[in-house]
């Protein structure tokens, strides 16, 4: 049996199973996140988050769904390896970068009054609005907004790479929206070749948007930090709201701002440790 150490965190209540592969890889990876995940014969989470050695960054990241997909970023979770990697002693810069399968991102880590970091800015790139690189299918060289007929009517889709794909709708009333099941259709439609996070916004002034995320692999979250860059960066193109927004999501708040200067988008928010354990692989 094989006995893997982990540490439980969360970003805003997005919680993922932390692995250091510092030293070893585990096997079977898509398997194992799927066992870990759940929440019931598991540990429990939305997915596992292994932080690898890298030759080109600081460190690297590999985020898997809990349904065994491998994501290509992760925003909450980047923010939690920033504060694993300095509060374990793995590094004792607060200016990192992080090597993910959508590059290289750059953390700035503050520290809390126990020396420990409390909370991370990241360097999330700079945005894709272009369908042929979000991915989804559409004529148009943008999708903003577009009709997209479903069970539930009509909605309208803005599409946006942060390195993984998302669908935004925006709503007059979040409360009104079946984010289990409208969610669930679009994260399969057609349209994405690859699937999607799907969120839904509602603006509630030119700095500050309400959203819910249902994310691909994972279902509903309560917390998306590509998802919430994403949101923020939709709003900006659709003159909804400003480039510098505080996103308003059920686990927490998220301060976006989309960069005039680099047109890099900045995400600043929280990072927490919960506990430590050892899981006994069942297979
Ligand atoms: N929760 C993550 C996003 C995971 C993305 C994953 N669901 C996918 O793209 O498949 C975040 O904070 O950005």
């Amino acid at each position: 049996m094989e006995s893997i150490r982990f540490t439980k965190m969360h970003g805003i209540s997005n919680d993922y199973i932390y692995i250091s592969c510092m030293d070893h890889e585990p096997e079977r990876l898509s398997e194992l996140s799927v066992e870990m995940s759940d929440r019931h014969t598991g540990v429990g989470g939305d997915g596992i988050i292994l932080i690898c050695p890298s030759d080109k960054a600081d460190f690297k990241m590999r985020v898997f769904n809990a349904d065994g997909s491998e994501a290509k970023m992760c925003g909450n979770g980047s923010r939690c390896v920033g504060k694993y990697v300095y509060d374990n002693g793995l590094t004792d810069k607060k200016a990192i970068t992080l090597e993910t399968l959508s590059g290289i991102k750059i953390l700035n880590l503050h520290l809390g009054c126990n020396g420990k970091v409390d909370k991370v800015t990241v360097d999330m790139g700079v945005p894709e609005l272009n369908t042929a690189d979000v991915p989804v299918t559409c004529d148009a060289l943008h999708m903003i907004d577009a009709p997209i007929a479903t069970s539930a009517g009509t909605v309208h889709i803005t599409a946006v790479s942060m390195g993984n794909p998302h669908g935004i709708v925006f709503v007059d009333d979040l409360r009104q929206v079946d984010v289990h099941g409208l969610g669930r259709e679009l994260e399969l439609h057609d349209m994405w070749p690859d699937r999607a996070n799907i969120e839904f916004a509602q603006v509630l002034s030119p700095d500050g948007i309400a959203m819910r995320v249902w994310e691909r692999g994972s279902g509903e979250t309560m917390a998306c930090g590509t998802g919430a860059c994403a949101v923020a960066v939709a709003a900006a193109v659709t003159s909804r709201a400003g480039r510098r927004v505080t996103i308003h999501l059920l686990g927490g708040d998220l301060d976006i701002e989309w960069s005039h200067c680099d047109g890099h988008v900045y995400m600043t928010g929280g990072a927490t440790k919960v506990f430590e354990g050892v899981y006994d692989r069942v297979s």
